[in-house]
């Protein structure tokens, strides 16, 4: 379990980001975060993964202070996070560099991501000859290449066109639903908020708080039938009100 408690972090220059971030996040959850833009979404995940340092509180897994070089994180930053000296195989088998797999057991776990992304043809060029959604593409197959103790995606989703955005929310919960690890994903679409995460933590103001906390009925449902759910519409309808009250 990741247990953020009474967390709030600043930059030197800037001054309180956060004040006062409590949530937990189990085996088996997605907790979505959302909120307008400057509320510490980033922050948050910046601080879960020790880049940033700025904080007080506590942040644990499993009761043990986050350490990277001990639990495997699987984070997608905003801004992809790719090495540009590298091509985009060496940066998916990056994924793997924790977790020690089996070579045989590697290459065909990228495979099977190269073919489901859409990557094929495209594993000897470097980031900075791909389009953002390719190189997106590249970092959800890094996220997934082995199956990690968190998930942290910043809006990992973001550069893709709709269909593939969908697709790729499917392959990520169908992948997700074999080990359940403990997922928060920041977006700005309420539809993709409501469609991954069992939990919605809605975020507002400067510095950002919690706002609402919604649990999600429709999260159990079959991939299948989620869309079109009218509890699926419902919840939706419930997220944008609370987003929309002061
Ligand atoms: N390295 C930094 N130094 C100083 N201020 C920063 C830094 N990074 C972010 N900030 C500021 O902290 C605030 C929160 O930024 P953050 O990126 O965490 O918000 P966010 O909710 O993720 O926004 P968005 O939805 O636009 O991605 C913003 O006002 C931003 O300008």
């Amino acid at each position: 379990m990741l247990n953020i408690d009474k967390v709030s972090a600043s930059y030197d220059d800037v001054g309180l980001i956060l004040d006062d971030i409590s949530f937990t996040v189990s085996k088996g959850d997605i907790v979505a975060l959302i909120g307008p833009s400057g509320t510490g979404k980033s922050t948050l995940l910046n601080s879960i993964t020790t880049l940033h340092k700025e904080y007080e509180g506590m942040i644990t897994l499993n009761g043990d202070v986050i350490n990277p070089k001990k639990q495997k994180i699987a984070w997608i930053p905003q801004n992809y996070g790719l090495l540009p000296w590298e091509t985009v195989k060496e940066n998916i088998l990056l994924g793997g560099t924790v977790r020690k797999l089996k070579p045989s057991d590697l290459n065909s776990r990228l495979n099977h991501l190269v073919e489901e992304l859409g990557l094929e043809g495209l594993l000897e060029r470097y980031p900075n000859q791909l389009s953002g959604g390719q190189q997106q593409r590249v970092a959800i197959a890094r996220a997934m290449l082995v199956t990690p103790d968190i998930f942290l995606l910043d809006e990992p989703f973001s550069a893709l066109d709709a269909l593939t955005r969908e697709r790729m929310q499917e392959l990520f919960l169908t992948q997700w639903s074999k080990e359940l690890s403990p997922t928060i994903l920041i977006t700005h679409d309420v539809e993709e908020a409501v469609f991954m995460a069992s939990q919605l933590v809605l975020l507002s103001g400067k510095p950002g708080t919690i706002k609402a906390v919604i649990d999600n009925p429709s999260f159990s449902l079959s991939l299948e039938e989620k869309r079109l759910s009218p509890l699926f519409y419902d919840t939706i309808k419930q997220v944008r009100g609370a987003m929309e009250t002061e």
